[in-house]
């Protein structure tokens, strides 16, 4: 049996949450392209995510008011991401561990008729944006912004931030980032997420699993290794001999490549308009600019296309977030997403449990441990 490394086009289940054909990518049959174009919100496409349809105006009100009123977090929470405010523990960690708390603070944790679940999942969405912005203001020596329930999930999150009301367009930009990935078929903290959930495991248990696989740097966590390298080349002209020294040294490029896209990652290009629109003629345009010379020449050298990963580290810079953050920006939306497989996954539920292929030895004999020799190297 040839087995592709990777698991690569391995079908691994059905879904109706997400597709990803031709490089189109729909949401519940909804093409990104169409929801983005018609300016669909945020919280309208978690609801689409979570029931498999657009909601109706009354709907969607109700909906954002459930969020809105989940936002906040305790001061227990709080207690704990004070204690997590420390260096040498990569944010996406502090993340895991707080909505793990979560789950030990929440008394219906292990509830799990479809009252209890729907509550778990908006609990989960909604405190995601304090979380992040409470952890970043911790860190910097300041008191955490309550959530205020006349802003909407995406501006409350730029209002927690900083204290500042953010303006229509940063709320316009950020929303639509955060639209864009949602969701993303069996990407490997979905897949990750849905292993654990056809355990028959609790919610918070398939999240936490899934923002740990969220934070390798092979897949959400690359967005935030895209700043690094755009600081690294600094100016618009230094580009190629940064890469050239990577690729020769066999070092991936950051935010390029992708297992199932091939020429675009339709995200992209929708990522790539608002770097630009964000960055010309202001003091951020070098990163743009550079951008372009990363992308022109991996393109040219390596045929690899840029991926979602790329062009959000501009916009998330220009939006005044810490390059550190940006995978928490990234989970932030895709817990969206989670919560629809893990909810699926388990209202059709067969364990997950594939098979492995051995290729060990087989048949060695028990050796009485005072007759075993001391193989171990005299360092
Ligand atoms: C949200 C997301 O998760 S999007 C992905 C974010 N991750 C990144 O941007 C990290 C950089 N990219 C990569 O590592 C890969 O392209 C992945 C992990 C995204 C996809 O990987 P795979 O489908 O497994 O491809 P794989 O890693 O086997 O690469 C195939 C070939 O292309 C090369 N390649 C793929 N991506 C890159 C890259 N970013 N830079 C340099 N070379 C690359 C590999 O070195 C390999 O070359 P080889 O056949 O000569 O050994
Ligand atoms: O699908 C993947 O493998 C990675 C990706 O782009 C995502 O999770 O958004």
């Amino acid at each position: 049996m040839e087995i592709k490394g990777g698991l690569q086009d391995t079908i691994a289940c059905d879904t109706r949450i997400s597709s990803i054909i031709d490089e189109t990518l729909s949401y519940a049959g909804y093409t990104i392209k169409e929801l983005v174009d018609n300016e669909a919100s945020f919280e309208e496409v978690i609801f689409l995510l979570w029931h498999l349809r657009l909601p109706t105006a009354a709907e969607l009100a109700d909906f954002s008011a459930d969020l809105r009123s989940h936002m906040a977090i305790d001061a227990a929470v709080e207690t704990c991401l004070r204690i997590q405010c420390r260096e040498n523990l990569h944010p996406m960690s502090v993340l895991r561990s707080t909505v793990s708390l979560l789950g030990v603070f929440d008394k219906d944790a292990e509830l799990t008729d479809n009252a209890s679940t729907y509550l778990q999942n908006i609990k989960l969405q909604a405190k995601m944006p304090t979380i992040v912005a409470a952890f970043s203001r911790l860190r910097q020596g300041l008191d955490p912004i309550p959530p205020r329930h006349d802003l909407s999930f995406t501006a409350n999150f730029l209002y927690m931030l900083d204290g500042h009301e953010p303006t229509e367009t940063e709320i316009k930009i950020l929303d639509m980032a955060l639209v864009l990935h949602a969701d993303h078929e069996l990407n490997a903290s979905t897949f990750a997420a849905r292993v654990c959930a056809s355990t028959l495991t609790d919610v918070y248990s398939t999240i936490t699993t899934a923002i740990g696989t969220l934070k390798g740097s092979l897949h959400g966590g690359a967005n935030e290794r895209v700043f690094e390298m755009l600081v690294a080349i600094d100016e618009h002209g230094n580009a190629e001999e940064y890469l050239q020294a990577k690729l020769d040294s066999k070092e991936k490029i950051m935010g390029f490549g992708h297992r199932v896209y091939t020429t675009v990652d339709p995200r992209q290009q929708y990522l790539k308009a608002m770097a630009k629109e964000l960055t010309e003629g202001t003091d951020k345009a070098k990163w743009y600019n550079i951008s372009v010379e990363v992308e022109t020449f991996i393109r040219e050298k390596k045929g690899l296309i840029p991926n979602v990963d790329f062009y959000s580290a501009t916009v998330y810079h220009c939006l005044g977030i810490d390059s550190d953050l940006f995978t928490m920006i990234f989970a932030m939306s895709r817990v969206s997403g989670w919560l629809a497989h893990t909810y699926e996954q388990k209202n059709n539920s067969r364990l997950m449990r594939p098979r492995s292929n051995y290729v060990g030895e087989l048949g060695l004999v028990y050796v009485p441990i005072e007759a075993r020799q001391d193989t171990r190297e005299v360092i």
